[in-house]
C-alpha cells in the first residue's frame, strides 16, 4: 500500500537530510504508529506520502503507483485516496458540523443525495449524529478532532494519515480518538500515524517505525513507545 524505497529528503539549506536512507514498506490493512523525537523526520514522511514534498532520492510508492512520477492532474485523485488528521482539527470556522464533512464531498463531485447518505452514516460512527448543527467553536476540542476524523474517512480512503491527532487532547479524550482510528482500520483502511503520545502507542501495541535524525532505527510489531522515552 505504500513503499518508500531508498528514500532521502534533504530541504533545500538544511545540512542535515530531514529522511536518510528509508526503506519502509506498509500493507493494506496494517495500523503503523511514527515515532520519534522532534525534528526526527516523521511530518516529513508523511508529507512524501500525500505528495506534499518530493523525494531529493528514492522512491516513494502509494497504492502501487510512483507517485512522484504521476502527472500533476493526476494528484487530486491520489490525495482521494488519503484520509489527514491533523493536531490543529483544521475544520471550516463557518460551517457546520454537518457542513465540514460535506464539504469533502462536494469538491470531489459527489451528488447530493450521496451527501446525505454518507455525511449522517459517517457521523454516527464518530458519535456525533446530535450534534450536526453546531458550529466547531460550540464543540469541545475531542468533538472537534471527531469531525475532523469524520471528514477524512466519510470518502471512504484507503490510507488514514493522522499527523499527532490527540496532540491537543486530554488523555481521556485521546483514548475515544484512537478507538475511531482502530474502528477506522478495522474497516480495512491503512493507518499511519506520527505521535509523541507514549500511553497510547504502549496501550494499542500496533507497528511502531522509529525514526531518529531521518534514520529509521527501530521497525516492530505490536511494538511500544521506546525504551528511552
Ligand atoms: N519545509 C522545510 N524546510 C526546511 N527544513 C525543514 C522543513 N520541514 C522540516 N524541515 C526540517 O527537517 C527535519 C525533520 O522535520 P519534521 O518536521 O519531518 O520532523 P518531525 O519528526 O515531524 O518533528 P515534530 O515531531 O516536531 O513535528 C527537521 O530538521 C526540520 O527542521
Amino acid at each position: 500500500m505504500i513503499r518508500f524505497d531508498n528514500v532521502t529528503k534533504a530541504y533545500p539549506g538544511q545540512q542535515r537530510a530531514a529522511l536518510e536512507a528509508v526503506d519502509v514498506e506498509v500493507d493494506k490493512g496494517e495500523f503503523v504508529f511514527l515515532v520519534g523525537a522532534s525534528g526526527s523526520g516523521k511530518s516529513t514522511f508523511l508529507r512524501l506520502i500525500l505528495r506534499e514534498a518530493s523525494p531529493t532520492s528514492g522512491r516513494v510508492y502509494v497504492a502501487g503507483k510512483e507517485i512522484n512520477r504521476l502527472a500533476s492532474w493526476k494528484v487530486p485523485r491520489l490525495r482521494r485516496d488519503l484520509g489527514t488528521v491533523f493536531q490543529d482539527f483544521r475544520l471550516l470556522p463557518n460551517k457546520t458540523v454537518f457542513e465540514n464533512v460535506a464539504f469533502a464531498l462536494q469538491v470531489i463531485g459527489k451528488s447530493k443525495s450521496e451527501i446525505r447518505r454518507l455525511v449522517p452514516e459517517t457521523l454516527e460512527l464518530v458519535g456525533l449524529e446530535n450534534k450536526t448543527e453546531r458550529l466547531p467553536d460550540e464543540l469541545s476540542g475531542g468533538e472537534q478532532q471527531r469531525v475532523a476524523v469524520a471528514r477524512a474517512f466519510v470518502n471512504r480512503p484507503m490510507i488514514l494519515i493522522a499527523d499527532e491527532p490527540t496532540g491537543n487532547l486530554d488523555p481521556t479524550t485521546s483514548v475515544g480518538i484512537m478507538k475511531l482510528l482502530d474502528r477506522i482500520n478495522r474497516t480495512g483502511t491503512t493507518v499511519l500515524m506520527a505521535t509523541h503520545d507514549a500511553g497510547i502507542v504502549d496501550q494499542m501495541r500496533k507497528r511502531v517505525i522509529e525514526l531518529d535524525d531521518g534514520k529509521v532505527i527501530r521497525d516492530q510489531a505490536r511494538g511500544v513507545y521506546g525504551t528511552q522515552n
